[in-house]
């Protein structure tokens, strides 16, 4: 394909959005569509289609509508490309541009409109974000790092670099956990290097590796991940230690590929259903990674920055609230409640914990941290709770 056919691709698909597909759904779509792409192509077509997305707001501002065209003419036009070398109307390229296409468009208004953030939404992220507000909306703004745990249990952080470097993927160690590498170049080998097949490495971002290097866990503990989702978080928890490990989520098929990759980890995972995970209880390490507004991983899944709602986040909280009041009844005595989220938002965060605190009172939380999105990894929140 053509620069200008990818562009023309990937009108299409942000119109299917608009529409109301699921980004991946229109992707998937097109690609069915349109055997002749490459994955090269595939690849070009996505990035257009996310850093489109990641900007939406201004983007439609600079290009002079929402449309799919609007987009990718405000993409061109912030990167500074000439459009007319694109929308050319021959062969594949989208239309050349109107009269009309071409004389408007302006430059985003200075607040959330160029920060890309919905207006509602502004105060709740600046109040938990403070002076640190507009450099992480900015972050969001561009694409997210790609980021490996090394599986330490299979094979050092030196070893991993050798052998990802042979399959043509170069990667640095990542600061935020002693498991994490940074992808350099080569990201679209991995899926087929060796160590990736083999369990060495998993992708993960290093703030999700950090939030469960924090956990003290030893040999021999039974331990819980409650909302285990595909099971990154799982993986991570049994390459630390040799625990007895267990799997829950309330919507089960999200861990349908959890037991084949835990078999590649050389790991032993029980999945457990909504009534077998309070008849096993209780363990000695609940991890809650709750469900949350994602605003920590807007960069990979920028939809969501668009469709939260007020009561959206405020069903999220109540789910959480849940989901720490059920769990606590599954901790031993002198256990530990994890609870994590890759949300930048107080709302979320340090306000779930301390709501929990106030209708618990036998309860403390001695340790809370968070994570930036400017060092780095998604936004990170994690809290350990314990008894009294
Ligand atoms: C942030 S995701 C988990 C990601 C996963 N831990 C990982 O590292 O890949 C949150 C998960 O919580 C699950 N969930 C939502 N409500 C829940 C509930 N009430 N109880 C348990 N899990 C829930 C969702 O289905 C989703 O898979």
């Amino acid at each position: 394909m053509t620069p200008a056919a990818r562009v023309a691709a990937a009108i299409e698909i942000l119109d299917a959005i608009r529409a109301g597909s699921a980004a991946e759904q229109a992707l998937t779509g097109w690609a069915r569509r349109s055997r002749f792409a490459g994955s090269k192509d595939r690849a070009a077509v996505r990035d257009h289609v996310f850093d489109a997305l990641r900007a939406r707001r201004s983007l439609a501002a600079l290009g002079g509508a929402e449309t799919g065209r609007g987009l990718m003419l405000g993409l061109c036009r912030r990167d500074g490309i000439d459009p007319g070398t694109l929308f050319t109307g021959e062969g594949h390229a989208p239309a050349p541009l109107s009269t009309e296409e071409l004389a408007v468009g302006r430059a985003p208004a200075p607040g959330p409109e160029a920060m890309d953030i919905p207006d509602w939404l502004w105060p709740v992220f600046s109040e938990s974000l403070g002076e640190r507000a507009e450099a992480a909306a900015r972050v969001l703004q561009s694409r997210a790092p790609v980021h490996l745990r090394v599986n330490l249990a299979k094979a050092s952080r030196q070893d991993a670099i050798a052998a990802l470097a042979a399959d043509g993927v170069t990667c640095v160690p990542h600061p935020a956990a002693e498991t994490a590498l940074e992808v350099i170049e080569g990201a679209r080998a991995i899926r087929n290097s060796a160590a990736y097949l083999d369990g060495r490495v998993e992708l993960q971002d290093a703030a999700s590796q950090a939030v469960v290097a924090a956990l003290p866990l030893r040999d021999g503990m039974r331990v819980l991940d409650y909302c285990a989702g595909g099971g990154g978080k799982t993986l991570a928890l049994g390459a630390r230690a040799r625990l007895s490990l267990f799997a829950h989520d309330a919507a089960p098929r999200r861990m349908r590929d959890l037991p084949a990759r835990a078999d590649r980890a050389g790991l032993r995972v029980t999945l457990l259903d909504g009534d077998e995970v309070g008849r096993k209880a209780p363990y000695d390490l609940v991890l809650c990674d709750v469900p949350c507004s994602g605003s920590g991983s807007w960069r990979r899944a920028p939809e969501g920055k668009w469709l939260l709602t007020p009561e959206g986040l405020d069903q999220l909280n109540a789910t959480q609230d849940q989901i720490l009041d059920r769990a606590a009844g599954l901790v031993a005595p002198q256990g530990m409640l994890a609870y994590a989220t890759c949300s930048q938002l107080d709302r979320e965060n340090g306000e779930r914990i301390d709501a929990f605190l106030a209708r618990h009172p036998g309860w403390r939380c001695d340790w809370r941290r968070s994570w930036p999105v400017e060092g780095g990894t998604d936004g990170f929140f994690a809290a350990h709770l314990t008894r009294d």
